[in-house]
């Protein structure tokens, strides 16, 4: 049997966060090496752990996997997180794409310069309420059940749950015209593994703030 799954980037949120949300809903634990500077990050390239020179990295089941999508994707069908068959798996990713749009948009919000900083808050409020929550609230409310898919706990649910958290660090009422995932937020949070990832101490990382911005800049060269 594989060991752990050792995860290899900033310790910082980024691109490694999902991965870290998925493996925790999993019920996986997982270990964590951290570039603390360049030279940490020019080492793994030195020492050929990184296929395309970027991390995030996850050393998984004899592999060394790079491109996030490509571990989700690895940890989700592993884990029976990927819906029953192709059309659900289409489905999942159709949601999914979205959160990490999202995502992206949101995780890219500390790295914007001062005077750009409230027209990109108030973009992703604006995506956040009119593009991408009114459809999950919509396919919850149409179908009633507790789960974004195949009425069975999956990535969506996992991905989804962890963008509306960080809509809601931008934004703490953004919930506030959408019942269905306000319920849906408080359902999804209660499943064992997840709760436990949200309690202090879990291997969650918070918001990129200030004191970690120079740090992440230098060891990235941006
Ligand atoms: N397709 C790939 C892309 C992976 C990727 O962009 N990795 C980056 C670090 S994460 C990034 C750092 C600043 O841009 C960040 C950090 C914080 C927030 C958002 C992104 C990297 O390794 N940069 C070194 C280089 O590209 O030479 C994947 O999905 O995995």
């Amino acid at each position: 049997m594989a060991g752990k799954p050792k995860l290899y980037y900033f310790n910082g949120r980024g691109r490694m966060e999902t991965i870290r949300w998925l493996l925790a809903a999993a019920g996986v634990e997982f270990e964590e090496q951290f570039c603390e500077t360049r030279e940490d990050l020019l080492k793994l390239r030195q020492d050929g752990y990184l296929l395309f020179q970027q991390v995030p990295m996850v050393e998984i089941d004899g592999m060394k996997m790079v491109q996030t999508r490509a571990i989700l994707n690895y940890i989700a069908g592993k884990h029976s997180l990927y819906g029953k068959d192709l059309k659900e798996r289409a489905l999942i990713d159709m949601y999914v794409e979205a959160t990490m749009d999202l995502n992206e948009i949101i995780m890219h919000h500390p790295l914007q310069p001062p005077e750009a900083k409230a027209k990109h808050l108030a973009s992703i409020i604006e995506k956040a309420t009119t593009r991408y929550f009114p459809v999950y609230e919509k396919a919850l409310k149409d179908h009633g059940q507790d789960f974004l898919v195949g009425n069975r706990f999956s990535r969506a649910d996992v991905q989804l749950l962890e963008t509306i958290l960080m809509a809601e660090e931008c934004k703490p009422d953004i919930l506030s015209k959408f019942p269905v995932l306000q319920a849906f937020k408080a359902r999804i949070s209660n499943i064992p593994t997840i709760k436990k990832f949200l309690q202090p101490g879990s291997q969650k990382k918070p918001p990129l703030d200030a004191k970690l911005l120079p740090k992440v800049m230098s060891i990235f060269n941006i």
